[in-house]
């Protein structure tokens, strides 16, 4: 990296102006006051604005404020700026001032990302920046203006910024995003994106980053509609919690799958779990919810004052069937209140009266019409309906008919059923047929953009319950075929899309940044077995010497003593473990004198050596992993093979498997 002292001293000076400028702004807007606010609200609301202002403008001293220069070619635009420095924010000198770094998302910037020997777009040099904490202290020049020769392999800047140690939550990456990356980041708003991508090849960065321009470009927009992000538990969205406000973003909604649909409270056999997961389910659902309205048997009488008024049964039941099955339930019931009314009020008007409105709406509240509702389009809650349907087979048979079979009609039947639907302890898979109940009876509400990880894990339900939560947006889909690890995972993006009513294209991403290569081309001797149809992906990294297969006579002793030479070398260590193992490794390590944190599905993760149940481990990386019994992984559960794939590629640095001469014959050359 080439450092001239003269050049270097001038990109310092240059990084020292920016700072003085960003906190004249910084003054600036602390000087603001929201008295001129017309009103006590207004004036609640606009300081909150300025407080966002004011934290958004902070200078972290250990985040570069920025990270990157373009120089314009002599030949190139003239509406270009003549050189830019990209970074986190804008920063200008003065309220009109000379802008000092452009914000990344903004639309100039993109060069950044994008140019390339092949298409300069406009440009001749692209300098990237190291710094150590706040200190500038290197720079990587890149030509642009020299032709296509070939490349001169990953950039320094790039590899160093990978390989820096981890030791808490996961970072931006806004300083080093790829060119692939970088077109999935700036998709268009109405676009929804749909990522399949090998272990470590940027998914989650990408989405993140993704969130955060838009809510750059379209920010009236969404933060009105609002953006939300689906990860697979708490403790990876602990880990990724820090991305976004590091970028300035902080009202992004992070929930997971439970958080949105409601925690279960029981559980049941996979199998059950994946039939309810299936996307027939919507069918018999509706079937059951709507086999709730009766035909009316009788007409309908309302009296006002001394006056009587009737609608024959045949009138009354062709308004129901006039609505049956054409709206929400819940509006549907609504809607025949007032239909009902208003019939009525068609025979006061025969008669000579001139009701208005409002007597509508009193017969439509009243008594009699109530009371016919009961009768012939009962309100029933989700639960009560999916507890009926759980519980009563011949209630299950009509609504399955031509559905499902007979064996899985008597699959889906409670065992021991709940004595009420209140009392019932609904699985995860419950939770999304309710949550589809819920919908067929009132529309769910719409964000403006879902960002939903780790995909392929997910039902059709589940997907199609999410999808509901955008079915105004768009959504950025990630995920890895290789790595669904559920009875449902998904076998094709196509499905998933559909599932969550979404069209858009899918893009591979098969460069690696996380994993070394020697580690990579070991976990993917597993690929053949777990996802035949993918791309083998390929690393960043050749990452010689960084994979170690080691045959030892007892695990735990094992585990300590490579959880020992670990911990010499900087960074996080994660000591990956079959689920039943995880207590006694870490009452051994902790005998040991080694202080290790126990990964639980709520915990932040926070800790230098980390024991992680091997179903957390996904979307989590550490900068040395330990895996003790790679046999037990696989044999743990149904997908084992595709858990060992993703326990196998979580490290960035170096890779230790320990086993007793039982590696599962997959793993073999
Ligand atoms: N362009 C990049 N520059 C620097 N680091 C990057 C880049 N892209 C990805 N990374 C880093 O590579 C690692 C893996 O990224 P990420 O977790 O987003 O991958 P993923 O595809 O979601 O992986 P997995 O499927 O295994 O969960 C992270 O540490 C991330 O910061």
């Amino acid at each position: 990296m080439p450092a001239e002292p003269s050049t270097l001293a001038a990109e310092r000076a240059h990084l020292a102006e920016s700072r003085a400028a960003l906190r004249r702004m910084r003054e600036h807007a602390q000087g603001l006051s929201a008295d001129v606010a017309a009103d006590w609200v207004s004036k609640q609301f606009l300081e909150s604005l300025l407080d966002q202002r004011v934290a958004a403008l902070a200078d972290h001293p250990d985040t570069p404020l920025f990270f990157g220069r373009m120089d314009r070619d002599e030949d190139g635009p003239p509406d270009l700026p003549a050189v830019m420095y990209v970074g986190r924010r804008h920063v200008h000198d003065g309220p009109e001032g000379r802008p000092l770094v452009l914000d990344w998302r903004a639309p100039v910037s993109r060069a950044f990302y994008q140019a390339g020997p092949s298409d300069p777009m406009g440009w001749r040099l692209r300098r990237r920046f190291g710094f150590e904490g706040g200190e500038l202290t290197a720079f990587e020049d890149e030509p642009l203006d020299r032709g296509d020769r070939g490349g001169s392999g990953p950039s320094q800047i790039l590899t160093r910024e990978i390989e820096r140690p981890r030791t808490g939550p996961m970072r931006d990456i806004v300083a080093t995003i790829q060119p692939e990356q970088d077109v999935l980041v700036r998709a268009d708003l109405p676009r929804t994106v749909c990522v399949q991508g090998a272990p470590g090849t940027g998914k989650t960065a990408v989405g993140l980053h993704r969130a955060a321009y838009l809510l750059f470009t379209h920010r009236e927009r969404l933060s009105r509609s609002g953006v939300l992000i689906v990860g697979p538990n708490r403790a990876f969205l602990a880990y990724i919690a820090a991305v976004l406000p590091a970028l300035g973003e902080v009202r992004v909604d992070q929930a997971t799958i439970d958080d949105l649909l409601g925690a279960p409270s029981g559980e049941e056999p996979a199998a059950v779990s994946a039939l309810k997961g299936d996307a027939r389910m919507a069918r018999v659902l509706r079937k059951a919810l709507w086999a709730h309205v009766r035909k009316p048997e009788e007409g309908l009488v309302v009296t006002r004052g001394a006056s009587r008024y009737r609608l024959a049964d045949h009138e009354v039941r062709e308004l129901t069937a006039a609505l049956r099955g054409t709206t929400r339930y819940g509006s549907g019931r609504a809607a025949l209140a007032q239909r009902l009314a208003h019939q009525i009020l068609v025979r006061m008007e025969q008669r000579g009266e001139a009701p208005d409105d409002r007597v509508q709406d009193q017969v439509a509240r009243s008594r009699p019409v109530k009371t016919l509702l009961d009768q012939v389009w009962p309100k029933v809650t989700p639960e009560q309906v999916l507890h009926r349907l759980l519980s009563d087979a011949g209630f299950l048979r009509a609504a399955a008919k031509g559905v499902l079979d007979e064996d899985e009609q008597a699959a889906l039947l409670w065992a021991r059923p709940a004595r009420s639907h209140r009392s019932a302890r609904w699985t995860a898979a419950d939770r999304a047929l309710l949550d589809e109940l819920a919908d067929l009876t009132e529309r769910t509400a719409s964000i403006g953009h879902l960002v939903l990880d780790e995909a392929q894990d997910l039902s059709a339900m589940q997907l199609r319950a999410l999808g509901r939560r955008c079915g105004t947006g768009s959504a950025t889909v990630l995920g890895d075929l290789a790595q669904g690890t559920t009875a449902w995972s998904a076998r094709s993006w196509a499905e998933v899309l559909t599932h969550l009513g979404q069209e858009g294209e899918v893009t591979e991403l098969t460069l690696g940044f996380r994993v070394p290569g020697t580690v990579l081309d070991y976990a993917a001797r597993l690929l053949p077995h777990v996802a035949p149809g993918l791309e083998r992906p390929r690393s960043l990294r050749l990452g010689a010497g960084a994979l170690e297969v080691r045959q030892v006579p007892d695990l735990v002793a094992g585990a300590i003593e490579a959880a020992r030479e670990a911990l010499e070398r900087p960074g996080s260590v994660g000591l990956i473990v079959p689920d039943a193992e995880a207590a006694a490794h870490a009452a051994a390590l902790e005998e040991a004198g080694l202080a290790p944190t126990v990964l639980s599905a709520d915990s932040d993760g926070s800790g230098r050596l980390l024991v992680i149940p091997a179903t957390l481990a996904k979307g989590l990386e550490y900068d040395h992993v330990v895996v003790a019994g790679p046999a037990a992984i696989a044999a743990a559960e149904p997908r084992g093979l595709a858990r060992l794939y993703v326990v196998l590629t979580r490290a960035v640095t170096s890779l230790t498997v320990l086993h007793r001469g039982d590696l599962p014959a997959e793993l073999s050359a």
